[in-house]
């Protein structure tokens, strides 16, 4: 039996090397496009399989997940993301399913949610009615790595603390994308010799970062909690057992906690950002958003002095069917990760007649499921619409089949998803409510993209804002 067609391994590392990693996907859509949905690029170091359909995903992830849900061995981190398919994987897994994102749990932390809103509604106000505009995106990402923090830490910290914990991540985050790194990741063994200067400045931003975590760790698990009504990813960490009965150490409980506000920080910042971008260039769609919302809670209204702006209650989200489709309509057509994480082959398989190598890796065309014409009419038109059919209820799991797979599908597929989604719904529902987005003169929103780890908007947007509050009371 075969592997899926592809470029020879002369053809293929030519491509490798001539092209950056960072800007591979148009590398990738000529292959489809020459090969068809399934295709392998060789490397030196084994097959690499691309997956550009929704039913071969469907089979691959879902149907039989058991043998596509390992990771390539990384060396970076004490992970979720990165651990082999295995006990510690599950243990690992299963403690952030249940211990922070259960459905109880997540409401347990409504009261860090309206904080993070509040912040970045105060945030916002100070920027309202400037005739240029203002960049929109350091603001989103600022309020949601908060709430992340809180959650991760149990304590709201101040301004210079949190700022701390973000410039440590960021160094790492960065890094992570970047050539050098990527080599040393795909090559770790030969990598620590060949790159050994990569890998020095590797350790030292993981000494930095381990330097701003540890105390904090350490205090919480020592000290009565902070905030003592949350329970904080952290404590979860710290109570937990391993399959040999051994605990976690301090530098995996600083790897686990990384993950957890990289994996939900710039995904969640971008994909709102992409999203308000769209309410700006479609008015109309703002405007019927903004009627559903109303229907729902009412008009705005101006908060009493001195206390924090009023915010929709999270209960009332459930009614907003249009807020969901915009919301999904937002990943569909700007999936935050245009690629899932690698998936290694556990055992030979065949697929589709093809052989499938133990040890090979996998990865998905993810963006190019969202935008195809033979699932999704119109495909680059923005129409959160077409999610209200079928009584509004739409599969993002994939379960039964994939039509789009923004958080992955099987038993990789991302731990945080019902997370992220609340947390989109709820500040997209506040940020429409409380104001009037709009383009300031002569500004056109440009939807191009850059791949910065997750596909951000090259050029962010620039948004100009007012209070409907005060629009209300003046027409009042
Ligand atoms: C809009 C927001 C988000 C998007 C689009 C997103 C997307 C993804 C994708 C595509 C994967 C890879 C799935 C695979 O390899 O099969 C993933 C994995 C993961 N995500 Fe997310 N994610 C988001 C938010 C979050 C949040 C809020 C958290 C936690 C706080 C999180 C934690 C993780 C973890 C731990 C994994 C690894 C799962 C595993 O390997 O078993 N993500 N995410």
């Amino acid at each position: 039996m075969k592997l899926p067609p592809g470029p020879s391994l002369l053809h293929s590392s030519f491509l490798l090397l001539t092209n950056s990693p960072l800007n591979f996907e148009p590398v990738l859509i000529n292959l489809k496009a020459r090969y068809g949905p399934l295709f392998t690029l060789s490397t030196g170091f084994g097959p690499s399989i691309l997956v550009g359909s929704h039913s071969l995903a469907h089979e691959i992830l879902v149907k039989k997940g058991a043998l596509f849900s390992d990771r390539p061995k990384f060396f970076i981190n004490f992970n979720i993301s990165t651990a082999s398919y295995g006990p510690n994987w599950r243990l690992l897994r299963r403690n952030l399913a249940s211990e922070v994102m259960h459905p109880n749990r997540i409401k347990s932390y409504s009261s860090a949610r309206k904080w993070a809103v509040h912040i970045l509604i105060s945030r916002l106000l100070e920027q309202e009615n400037q005739a240029a505009g203002f960049k929109v995106v350091d603001h989103f990402r600022h309020a949601i790595f908060r709430l992340l923090v809180l959650m991760c830490f149990g304590d709201k910290f101040d301004e210079s603390r949190v700022d701390e914990i973000a410039k440590v991540q960021r160094e790492m985050m960065l890094a992570v994308g970047s050539r050098r790194i990527t080599m040393l990741a795909m090559f770790p063994g030969v990598g620590k010799i060949l790159f050994s200067n990569v890998w020095k400045q590797f350790e030292k931003m993981r000494d930095n970062k381990e330097q701003v975590f540890v105390p904090i760790i350490t205090s919480r698990i020592e000290s009565a909690h902070s905030e003592p009504q949350v329970v904080a990813y952290v404590d979860t960490l710290a109570n937990l057992r391993l399959p040999d009965g051994g605990k976690l150490t301090h530098r995996e409980m600083v790897g686990l906690c990384s993950e957890f506000l990289t994996g939900g920080t710039d995904s969640t910042a971008g994909a709102l950002q992409w999203i308000m971008a769209n309410l700006v260039k479609h008015p109309r769609i703002q405007s019927k958003l903004y009627d559903e919302i109303v229907a729902v809670v009412g008009p705005p209204r101006k908060g009493v002095e001195g206390e924090p702006e009023p915010v929709i209650n999270e209960e009332d989200l459930e009614k907003m069917r249009y807020l969901k489709a915009v919301v999904l309509e937002g990943l569909r057509r700007h999936p935050p990760a245009h690629f899932l994480l690698p998936h290694k082959v556990m055992k030979e398989v065949e697929v589709e007649g093809y052989m499938f190598p133990q040890g090979a890796t996998i990865n998905f065309l993810v963006s190019e499921m969202g935008l195809d014409p033979k699932v999704w009419d119109e495909p680059m038109e923005f129409k959160p619409e077409r999610f209200l059919a079928n009584d509004g209820v739409f599969d993002i799991n994939g379960s039964k089949g994939i039509k789009m797979m923004p958080f992955g599908a099987g038993r990789r597929i991302c731990p945080g998803s019902d997370l992220a989604l609340l947390h989109l719904e709820y500040f997209v529902a506040n940020l429409v409510w409380h104001f009037d987005w709009s383009a300031p003169d002569g500004y056109h929103v440009d939807l191009d993209e850059k791949n910065e780890f997750t596909i951000v908007m090259k050029n962010p947007l620039q948004a100009q804002i007012s209070s409907r509050v005060e629009k209300i009371k003046h027409l009042s």
